[in-house]
């Protein structure tokens, strides 16, 4: 199977959580594209769901796909998200934000009774750390907050360079929110909730792609086939 068609499989699966009459939290990326196809093909015969997207893409996406969609401000929770991510560890905390949506996939899911991540079995690693993080910023500072950045990196001890991501048109990247985002190149982080505290606290720094502690299961398809891990009892 291609890459692909394992997104696809694993996506495929995701639909036996939703069921009629469900508010649902809709990811970004392109794994999280095949489960919004896949919705929309179950819209069209007769399922009864409103999405949130969390991204501007994926708005589009599910526009074209016929499902129906609705804001965080008219309704203000939600049954199910599924939504890819960029590495899962076993306690499946997650670096998301490889899109550049994570602040929207963030709310969304901290919005959700459940959050179903879909993935090849290639983002499941022992330590989060290899992709880089994606920080959110507000452009305002950028200097000040890469210094308070480095400090929080070193508190945690973790180490690496921080880049400032680029759009194809060679300017920084601009999130849906109107913020930018940068990507700090870790190798390893040993104690990812402690991480997502310090960053936390940063003023400029506004969300930060290390989800704790938000999904419940995750559905990875490998060659072997799919494998579903819920989140342990009493992790974080
Ligand atoms: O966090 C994300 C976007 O901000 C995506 O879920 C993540 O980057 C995975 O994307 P893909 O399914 O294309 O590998």
């Amino acid at each position: 199977m291609s890459k692909e068609e394992l997104k696809r499989a694993a996506a495929a699966q995701a639909l036996a959580y939703v069921e009629n009459g469900m508010q649902l939290g809709l990811g970004t990326g392109s794994t999280a594209k095949h489960f919004v196809e896949l919705l929309g093909e179950r819209v069209r015969d007769g399922l009864r769901v409103i999405g949130v997207p969390t991204s501007e893409v994926t708005r589009a996406d599910a526009e074209r796909c016929g499902v129906p969609l609705t804001t965080l401000d008219e309704i203000d929770h939600l049954d199910l998200t599924v939504d890819g991510a960029d590495e899962i560890d076993p306690s499946l905390n997650l670096i998301k934000g490889g899109g550049g949506a994570l602040l929207r996939e963030k709310i969304v899911a901290a919005a959700s009774a459940r959050m179903v991540v879909i993935s090849d079995d290639s983002k499941w690693v022992d330590t989060l750390g290899r992709f880089p993080l994606p920080v959110e910023v507000i452009p305002f500072g950028l200097g000040a907050t890469r210094h308070a950045l480095a400090a929080a990196f070193a508190q945690a001890g973790v180490g690496g360079e921080i880049s400032l991501r680029q759009g194809k048109d060679g300017h920084a990247f601009v999130t849906d929110g109107g913020h930018w985002i940068v990507d700090a190149h870790l190798g390893r982080i040993p104690d990812p909730p402690r991480l997502a505290s310090l960053l936390s606290a940063i003023p400029g720094v506004v969300e930060h792609g290390l989800f704790i502690g938000l999904a419940k299961t995750v559905i990875l398809a490998g060659s072997q086939g799919l494998r579903i891990v819920d989140r342990p009892a009493g992790r974080v």
